[in-house]
């Protein structure tokens, strides 16, 4: 089966189109302020008005405010959410929407269970832990760490052109989720990095 690949931490309306004309499956959109790929909802409502049809478009929270998810899902057209902190099972689902739970591969970290726990996710997204940065870290993880589960996977965490291959390969997630990977700086996608990520993915 062909590896989805979601496109994190998009900022700008040419980049969001640049990623759905390159075959991505999905574009990231942060809505967590400390973060320095987040948008507004005004910002988000342009990029995703003119987005091409069959993209997905994720919204991105850390430990939200539930009204902050509830305006998204009012102001927004939005497919699926993703939360990317310690949010509980029970606010991730009151929502009604599809969501993703990303889980910070650290020692210990029992996947089947986290899958059990949080039954209704669509998927877990496995990034990097690094204390103090929820996300984005640019940083791959040991990806040993990952056992088989009865849930998709979406692996995370520092992948670019140069490793992809051999991720996918390793691991055979349902999707890859890149950020940093296909940036020319903090928030500015990369045409080119997102042209050889995507033909490298295409190569698995
Ligand atoms: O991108 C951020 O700055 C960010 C901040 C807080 C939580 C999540 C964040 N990003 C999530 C992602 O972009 C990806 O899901 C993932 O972390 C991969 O990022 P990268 O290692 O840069 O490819």
């Amino acid at each position: 089966m062909r590896t989805r690949v979601k496109i994190c931490g998009i900022t700008r309306q040419q980049d969001a189109d640049f990623a759905a004309e390159s075959g991505a499956d999905a574009i990231g959109l942060v809505f967590y302020p400390p973060s320095p790929r987040a948008i507004s909802f005004a910002q988000a409502n342009t990029i995703t008005a003119n987005l091409a049809p069959f993209v997905s478009k994720v919204a991105l929270f850390v430990d939200p405010d539930k009204d902050l998810v509830s305006r998204c899902l009012d102001e927004l057209s939005v497919d699926i959410l993703q939360f990317h902190g310690d949010e509980s099972p029970d606010f991730c689902h009151q929502f009604e929407m599809p969501y993703l739970k990303a889980v910070r591969m650290r020692d210990g970290v029992n996947l089947q269970e986290v899958a059990d726990d949080y039954s209704t996710a669509s998927a877990l997204l496995l990034d990097t832990y690094q204390p103090g940065l929820p996300g984005g870290t640019g940083k791959t993880f040991d990806w040993s760490q990952i056992s088989r589960i009865d849930k998709p996977i979406i692996l995370a965490g520092g992948l670019h052109a140069s490793n992809v291959l051999q991720a996918i390969h390793q691991v055979q997630p349902y999707a890859v989720d890149v950020s940093g990977g296909v940036e020319s700086d903090k928030g500015i996608k990369s045409h080119e990095k997102i042209s050889t990520f995507m033909r490298e993915v295409a190569n698995a």
